[in-house]
Parts: structure tokens; C-alpha cells; sequence
């Protein structure tokens, strides 16, 4: 058990080997503690998705301890709505309004009430979409999409916000854009984020915290703390401190990709 009371998750020598052999994590430890934005960042196949799925409960380890809110993922995930997904896709459902989209998982829990309803609009303008309701995903941007993606995410109140890659599929000015408002979003909100990225521009101007992790068998390189004061302007990136940890980030990814391949 953890004696930290803020310790949200924890991964505690977890290896992860797939079916195939294919071995996505090894000995990983890492704690979170609640309110940060923390990012893992690596390579392709480094095992983040892996990593970021078994805190949802979507994968379990071959060895070694995952616990969420200092339960397993899967009692989590089955008993509260503490934890919600963003994925690369938005994944809508077409023939429902943006609003209906967003309350989907709430009626799949059979929550209905009004306050939802209202709690929903509320999110839909949070995210810039207040004049969108009732269009359809079709009548979208991709941008746009994934701005109900989040705010669908958010409708439930969820502790922890998980998220795969959800800018990967923009244009770099829209995801400069998601990203401030994320900011903004995870500033007010107060919850606590885990991103999974292998863009380092992205994972210095979002994160708290970065997990460098290190490819097959996966494994966490480095832990950078990114002491750059919120809230975040996108005029940061031109700042010499700014670029100093995209040096260390980008560094650590190269060190632990020399690693892998000398070891
Ligand atoms: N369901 C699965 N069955 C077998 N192998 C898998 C499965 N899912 C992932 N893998 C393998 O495990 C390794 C880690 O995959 P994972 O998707 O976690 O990496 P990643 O760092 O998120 O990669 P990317 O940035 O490309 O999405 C990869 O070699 C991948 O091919």
C-alpha cells in the first residue's frame, strides 16, 4: 500500500510480455501524485500505450503491481467514473449530435439526470464549442472533434484523464491551440493527466513531469521535472529556459535510444 496520500498510481516493477513475446515493458516503477500533468514520452513502441492501458484497466501485467487510487485499475474502472480515455481518434458516433456524443457514457451508466445535461453544455463551452450542440461530427474539423473527445471525457467528472497521442492527427497550429486550452482545462479542472507523446516540444510545454522511456523491452530512461511556471503562453517556446529542456528531453531520448542499442 502507498504511504504517500497524494500517490495516484502506481506501477511497481511491472513488466508487460504479450503473447507474442513481444516484451512491451520491463521493471517499470513510476509513481503519479494527484494534479500533475505528466507525459510519457518515447519512442515508437516504447511501450506507452501499453503502460498508459493498464492504468485503465484495458491491459494487466505479466508481473509486478499496478494500482490506481490505491485500488487495481479494474475495480477503478468497473465501480467509479474516476478515469477517462482520449484516444488519437475522436471516435464519435455520426448520427448523434456533438451534445448526444458527449452524453453517451453518462447513459450508458444510466445517469440521465438533468444536471448532467447541464453539466455537459457546460463542458461543450469549456472546450470553445458552445455554439455546436446539435451539428453533427460530420460538420466538424478535426480539431474540433477532438474537442468533443474531451469535453465528452470530462461530462463524467473524472479524477484522471488519460490520453494517447490526442493531437497526433492535427495540423501543428490546431494541436498548439488544444494544447493551451488543455492547459487551461487541466488548470482549472484540477485533475490529474497522464499523456503519452513522442513529440518533445509537446511533452515540455504541457507537462509537470516527463517519463523518458526507453524501447523494448520498455523502460523508464529518465524522470524530467519541468519547473517552467503555469499558465503556459505558446510564447514560451521561444524562451531560453523553454529550449533548455527540450535539450534535456530530447538528450535522454537519444541516450536511452544509444542504450538500447549497445545493450
Ligand atoms: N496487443 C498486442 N499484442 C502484441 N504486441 C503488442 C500489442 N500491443 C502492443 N504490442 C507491442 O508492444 C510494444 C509496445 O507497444 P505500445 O503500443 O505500448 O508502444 P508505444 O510506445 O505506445 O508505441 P507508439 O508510439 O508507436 O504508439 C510494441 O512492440 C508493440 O508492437
Amino acid at each position: 500500500m502507498s504511504t504517500n496520500p497524494n500517490e495516484v498510481v502506481s506501477f511497481q516493477n511491472v513488466s508487460k510480455v504479450y503473447n507474442t513475446g513481444t516484451i512491451a515493458l520491463s521493471q517499470f516503477d513510476l509513481t503519479i501524485t494527484e494534479g500533475e500533468f505528466i507525459s510519457f514520452l518515447g519512442p515508437s513502441g516504447c511501450g506507452k500505450s501499453t503502460a498508459l492501458r493498464m492504468v485503465a484497466g484495458l491491459s494487466e501485467a505479466t508481473s509486478g503491481h499496478v494500482q490506481v487510487f490505491g485500488k487495481t485499475p479494474k475495480e477503478i474502472i468497473q465501480k467509479t467514473n474516476d478515469i477517462a480515455f482520449v484516444f488519437q481518434d475522436a471516435n464519435l458516433l455520426p448520427w448523434r449530435t456533438v451534445l448526444d456524443n458527449v452524453l453517451l457514457p453518462l447513459e450508458l451508466r444510466g445517469s440521465t439526470k438533468k444536471s448532467h445535461k447541464e453539466y455537459a453544455i457546460e463542458v461543450l463551452e469549456m472546450v470553445g464549442l458552445k455554439d455546436y450542440l446539435y451539428a453533427y461530427p460530420r460538420e466538424l474539423s478535426g480539431g474540433m472533434k477532438m474537442r468533443v473527445s474531451i469535453a465528452r471525457a470530462l461530462a463524467a467528472k473524472p479524477k484522471m484523464l488519460l490520453m494517447d497521442e490526442p493531437f497526433a492527427a492535427l495540423d501543428e497550429i490546431t494541436r498548439q491551440t488544444l494544447q493551451v486550452d488543455l492547459l487551461n482545462i487541466w488548470q482549472k479542472e484540477k485533475t490529474t493527466i497522464l499523456f503519452v507523446t513522442h513529440n518533445v516540444y509537446e511533452a515540455v510545454f504541457l507537462s509537470s513531469r516527463i517519463a523518458v522511456m526507453s524501447s523494448r523491452p520498455g523502460k523508464l530512461s529518465s524522470i524530467i521535472n519541468v519547473n517552467l511556471p503555469f499558465p503556459r503562453k505558446l510564447q514560451v517556446r521561444t524562451d531560453k529556459t523553454f529550449t533548455d529542456y527540450v535539450d534535456i528531453a530530447a538528450h535522454s531520448l537519444e541516450n536511452s535510444s544509444i542504450r538500447r542499442e549497445l545493450g
